[in-house]
């Protein structure tokens, strides 16, 4: 049986819940002792972790949701925490919810589940590109309120045929996307911070160009990158004056990635054309000039939320709990400590 350095059974703390992938959480739960904590807010968590709680827990399971009880993963709460946790293991690709520098300072390995939501993400991109490309968001909602096209007729939309789609960040989701929307006769260039091996490019159908020439000559902006202090913003007022006028933006990464106030009014003035957008600057609220514009097509945080993909994220992430228990190692670390 699994046990921690003192030979005592090893403890997991679960922040969130696990939804689907309970045969495996009652593995873990056989293995080590599971804590739960009572807190709902970081101030209660803070102080029932102060308390002893969750004293002599290794590892901690989260999912995206516990950011409602905990907050930031950041040093302050780390501070809080015991000395002996040594793995956390979120469960999702994007991971900036947890302060990963603050987590390396105390020697605690975080990791996430990459590929696991390339396919739902990627496919939730396609189908964001298409319904804002096609002006879908009027009709939709006329059809719903019983008024058919709407009183007045909806403008036309656009194919994605033949259209450039530049992808900023070409990770797991924005090659997946690349190879989708070839599928609907797209010209794929991409910017991403390590150009792809050319078997990869060739695969993929991907050309790589630098950013301001993806800016330049995309008619469709994919973006795909993770949200980091070097990211946060990347696109804001400045780039959008550099793309086609009336350009349709898409994006399944992070809301912040965009500076969403400029967004706003880069769509009031027709330089961007259409979003569409799963994702926020700041969620669960959402701009109101996103809302009120008819030429935004939206959808609330839905990339992955399919039974298939929650439950291969779920089983993933707990793979990375029981490796984190039996061998001391995570499955998948994310980037920034690889090299530890
Ligand atoms: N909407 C959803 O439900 C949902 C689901 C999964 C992931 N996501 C988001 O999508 C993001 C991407 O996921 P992924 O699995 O493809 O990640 P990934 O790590 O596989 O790919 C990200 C790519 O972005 C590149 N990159 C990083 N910084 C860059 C920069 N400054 N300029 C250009 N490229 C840069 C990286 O080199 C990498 O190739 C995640 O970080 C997450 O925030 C959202």
């Amino acid at each position: 049986m699994a046990s921690s350095a003192n030979g005592s059974r090893s403890k997991v703390l679960l922040l969130g819940e696990i939804e689907l992938a309970h045969s495996s959480w009652s593995a873990i739960a056989s293995l080590a002792d599971v804590i739960t904590p009572a807190a709902t807010s970081r101030d209660a968590f803070i102080a029932e972790s102060l308390s002893g709680a969750f004293e002599g827990c290794s590892v901690a399971y989260r999912t995206f949701a516990s950011f409602s009880i905990t907050g930031k993963i950041d040093g302050e709460l780390l501070d809080a925490l015991p000395p002996s946790l040594r793995f956390i293991c979120h469960n999702g690709a994007g991971y900036d919810q947890v302060d990963v520098p603050a987590c390396t300072a105390r020697g605690i390995r975080v990791s996430n589940t990459p590929t696991a939501v390339d396919d739902a993400t990627a496919d939730m991109g396609i189908f964001l590109l298409l319904g804002a490309l096609r002006n879908l968001a009027p009709s939709i909602a006329s059809l719903r309120a019983g008024e058919w096209r709407g009183k007045t007729p909806p403008a036309l939309g656009h194919d994605p045929q033949g259209k450039v789609l530049g992808i900023l960040g070409m990770g797991g989701i924005g090659r997946n996307m690349a190879k989708k929307a070839k599928v609907f006769g797209m010209e794929i260039r991409y910017y991403n911070r390590t150009k792809l091996d050319a078997d990869v490019e060739q695969d993929i159908g991907a050309e790589w160009v630098d950013i301001e020439t993806l800016l330049k000559e995309s008619d469709v902006l994919s973006l795909n990158l993770p949200l980091n202090p070097n990211t946060r913003h990347i696109i804001s007022t400045k780039e959008f004056a550099k793309m086609k006028r009336g350009i349709t933006i898409v994006n399944t990464a992070r809301g912040a990635v965009m500076d969403e106030a400029a967004l706003v009014e880069a769509l009031k003035s027709g330089q961007v054309g259409s979003a569409g957008l799963d994702v926020y600057e700041f969620e669960p609220d959402v701009h109101p000039g996103l809302i009120e514009n008819p030429r935004c097509f939206l959808v609330p945080h839905m990339g992955t939320h399919t039974v298939e993909t929650e439950t291969k994220m779920e089983e993933w992430a707990i793979s990375n709990v029981r490796m984190a228990i039996e061998s001391g190692v995570l499955r998948s670390v994310v980037p920034e400590q690889r090299s530890l």
